[in-house]
């Protein structure tokens, strides 16, 4: 039997790993590498006009993100949107933009190759926007060319829902299912309970909290339409209120109740008080009611409180986007300082921190070893 074993391995037919067991080989003789897509929302190609509206056509023309019927969503998207917002929205992208180009991208592709590092040669990984480039489509052809035996996703969204995880999850599925031979597919599908997630936030505000006594800690979460909230809620158990203050199965896909799950255990981390750190929802969109309370709002009322010191975070995001650096640093500011706020700061998002790419390691190591 174990000259058997000599003979195969000598002529790489078989590989033998006397603690792992035997790896399957594929048809080129070599033991099969396993595969790591990360999949972020995806940015314009550029903060020009033409391409801020490519970008938001096909974002928002996606049935997860504008839920309602397709001719509205399409009267919606292309008679408003893209004439009117993206002129807008282009403006604001071109204060973003840095000589890397738009940090969700560049700072996808850092993870990537850190990811890629840490993880060695048994493993692929690439790297998928949802909209525009590098396509999931790309991202996947680049593992296949790898012969890889097993793939997971892993969708680089703390909270689950469906316009964000839920959309990855379906192009995905969308694009595999006409393929010949289907390898393993994994899904993660939420990772706001990695300690390693919640020990970056909390090394990336450090620094920050050393520096100055804040007052009161404003967690900002993206919002989504009440609406999406209850199409996922298990048996109608979401009813927007008290209903998200714990998290546990029966609200597993509430994302309501992940973000304040997620901002109690970064305070937990930090040793913050309860009283003195607020959840609240940015980026509405639309006159829909969109999920409550508008840290907008939120901010403007701070100063009065005697709130004077805020320090912000962003925990649904995990690389410095328009959303946190121009929305909540810059535009939130101004707000704040308008309403008699004294100093406003923001933590930075995880980036290519090395403690995140350690929780993307272990991410890996849980779910595909
Ligand atoms: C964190 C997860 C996100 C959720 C949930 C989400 C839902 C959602 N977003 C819109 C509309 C817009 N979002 C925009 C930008 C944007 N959104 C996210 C993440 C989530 N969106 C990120 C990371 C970004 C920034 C991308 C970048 O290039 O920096 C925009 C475009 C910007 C603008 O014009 O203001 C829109 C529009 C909806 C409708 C939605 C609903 C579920
Ligand atoms: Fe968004
Ligand atoms: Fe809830």
């Amino acid at each position: 039997m174990k000259a058997l074993f000599a003979i195969l391995m000598q002529k790489e037919l078989f590989y033998f790993n006397p603690e792992a067991g035997p790896l399957i080989i594929n048809n080129m003789n070599k033991p099969s590498k396993k595969g790591v897509l990360i999949v972020n929302l995806g940015t314009p190609d550029s903060p020009s006009t033409p391409d801020v509206r490519k970008y938001l056509r096909e974002f928002l023309s996606d049935k997860r993100v504008i839920d309602i019927n397709p001719i509205g969503r399409w009267m919606l998207v292309n008679l408003i949107i893209a004439p009117f917002r993206a002129p807008k929205s282009a403006k604001v992208y071109q204060q973003l933009w840095e000589d890397r180009g738009s940090p969700l991208m560049f700072y996808g592709l850092d993870v990537q190759q850190a990811l890629s590092e840490a993880l060695g040669t048994t493993y692929e990984v690439a790297l998928g926007m949802r909209y525009q480039q590098p396509s999931i489509a790309s991202a996947l052809d680049q593992l296949m060319a790898k012969n890889v035996s097993e793939i997971l996703v892993i969708p680089l969204f703390p909270q689950y829902a469906s316009a964000t995880t839920g959309s990855v999850a379906d192009k995905v599925m969308e694009i595999v299912k006409d393929w010949q031979v289907i390898p393993t597919i994994k899904f993660v599908e939420q990772f706001l309970e990695e300690p390693l997630f919640i020990q970056t936030i909390a090394e990336q505000a450090q620094p920050l909290m050393e520096k100055t006594d804040y007052d009161h800690f404003l967690f900002s979460f993206h919002g989504i339409p009440e609406r999406q909230i209850k199409k996922a809620s298990c048996d109608g158990y979401c009813q927007l209120g008290k209903c998200c203050d714990t998290y546990h199965a029966k609200n597993r896909y509430c994302y309501r109740a992940q973000c304040f799950h997620t901002a109690r255990l970064v305070a937990q981390a930090l040793q913050i008080p309860e009283e003195k750190f607020s959840v609240a929802f940015q980026s509405r969109l639309g006159k829909d009611p969109w999920i409550q309370p508008y840290a907008d709002q939120m901010l403007k009322e701070m100063p009065a409180k005697g709130y004077k010191k805020v320090l912000a975070f962003s925990p649904s995001f995990i690389a410095d986007c328009l959303e946190t650096t121009v929305e909540v640093g810059d535009e939130f500011k101004e707000e704040f300082l308008e309403a008699g706020g004294e100093q406003w700061d923001l933590v930075p998002s995880l980036n290519a921190h090395p403690t995140w790419v350690k929780c993307l390691e272990e991410m890996v190591h849980k779910h595909l070893d």
